[in-house]
């Protein structure tokens, strides 16, 4: 049984597709495993799977094993949350699995019909040899697809079993963006949870307004507050919001600390003389410290990760 060694299984969910449910996955598991959980993610996006990419692992491959799939080591979490280097504390074992690493060409279109879908995420719920877990998060697809429904039938059989620890399916994490356009649709995701039974352990809202790049200040491009509306409408938890930035998509995206994406600043202006020269370099300077405090918003995520372990804590 391979989800014996899973203590909590966390569904990330979104009823809206782009609005970052990968993203926000991502560095869930990072700040998880930073504060010493060992976590696992499980990729079930069979027709977008972008995890391996933003751990910055899509050339991997998993091992066939007698019994299984051996889920691929995210080696380097260190390097993708540079601030991890001046914590004292232990960083938990990090590993994903995801149909990005068994598709023979990664830009193929995967064209399935539900059946072979539903097939896909029972194999990657039994047949993946997961080791001892705190967390397994689970990026889903936006919506309410195929996927989702055998993801739930499998794992509420799986986990039912007298031998599965007490309330393995810990709940749901909902993220949607503040737009009453993703909003309504992300309500359909908190109203498939009430069906089914899925705890919802809060609400995400993020791309909640702009940081410029030029003086790190934000501003509310698709409004603010959304999400938090829609938790209170709903009376489940608010973990907190992220503004959009676009080093945060380039840490995404890249895997990596991000070099500033290009036309952050006024690197093409001709430069008079040299005394000019300093003036801007010493701007560029103060702006980069300023941004780089918040680029990878740990701050943020520590919270949102804190909410989250009590909430689960106090339930078990
Ligand atoms: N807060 C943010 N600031 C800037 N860019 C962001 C932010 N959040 C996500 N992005 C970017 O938005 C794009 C979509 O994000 P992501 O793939 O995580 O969304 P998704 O909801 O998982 O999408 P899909 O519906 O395809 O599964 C990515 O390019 C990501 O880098």
């Amino acid at each position: 049984m391979p989800l014996e060694n899973i203590q909590n299984i966390v569904l990330v969910l979104s009823g809206k597709g782009g609005v970052g449910k990968s993203s926000i996955t991502t560095q869930l598991a990072l700040t998880l495993s930073l504060q010493g959980y060992s976590v696992g993610v499980l990729d079930i996006d069979l027709t977008g799977p972008s995890i391996p990419r933003f751990f910055g692992i899509e050339k991997a491959k998993v091992r066939q094993a007698p019994g299984g799939w051996i889920p691929v080591p995210v080696h380097d979490a260190q390097t993708l949350l540079p601030r991890a280097r001046s914590t004292s504390k232990d960083i938990g074992a990090l590993s994903c699995m995801s149909l990005g690493f068994i598709l023979a060409n990664r830009n193929d279109a995967v064209i399935w019909r539900g059946p072979k879908k539903t097939a896909m995420v029972r194999q990657f719920l039994t047949d993946v040899l997961w080791p001892k877990l705190d967390f397994l998060l689970i990026d889903t697809p936006p919506g309410t697809s195929d996927e989702h429904i055998s993801l739930l039938e499998t794992l509420l059989k799986q986990t039912n079993t007298p031998s599965a620890p007490r309330n393995q399916l810990a709940g749901a994490v909902v993220v949607t963006t503040p737009q009453a356009i993703a909003v309504s649709d992300v309500k359909k995701e908190l109203n498939f949870c009430k069906k089914t039974g899925i705890r919802v352990l809060g609400v995400v809202e993020n791309m909640s307004g702009f940081v410029c790049p030029k003086c790190a200040k934000c501003a509310n491009l698709f409004s603010k507050g959304g999400g938090e509306a829609m938790a209170i409408e709903f009376e489940v938890p608010f973990l907190g919001r992220l503004p959009i930035d676009p080093a945060f998509s380039a840490l995404i995206e890249e895997g990596t600390r991000p070099e500033y994406p290009k036309g952050t600043f006024d690197d093409d202006i001709e430069l008079e003389n040299e005394e000019n020269k300093r003036t801007i370099e010493d701007e560029k300077a103060l702006l980069v410290d300023k941004y780089r405090d918040c680029h990878l918003y740990q701050k943020q995520f520590n919270e949102i990760v804190k909410k989250l372990v009590a909430d689960i804590h106090s339930r078990n």
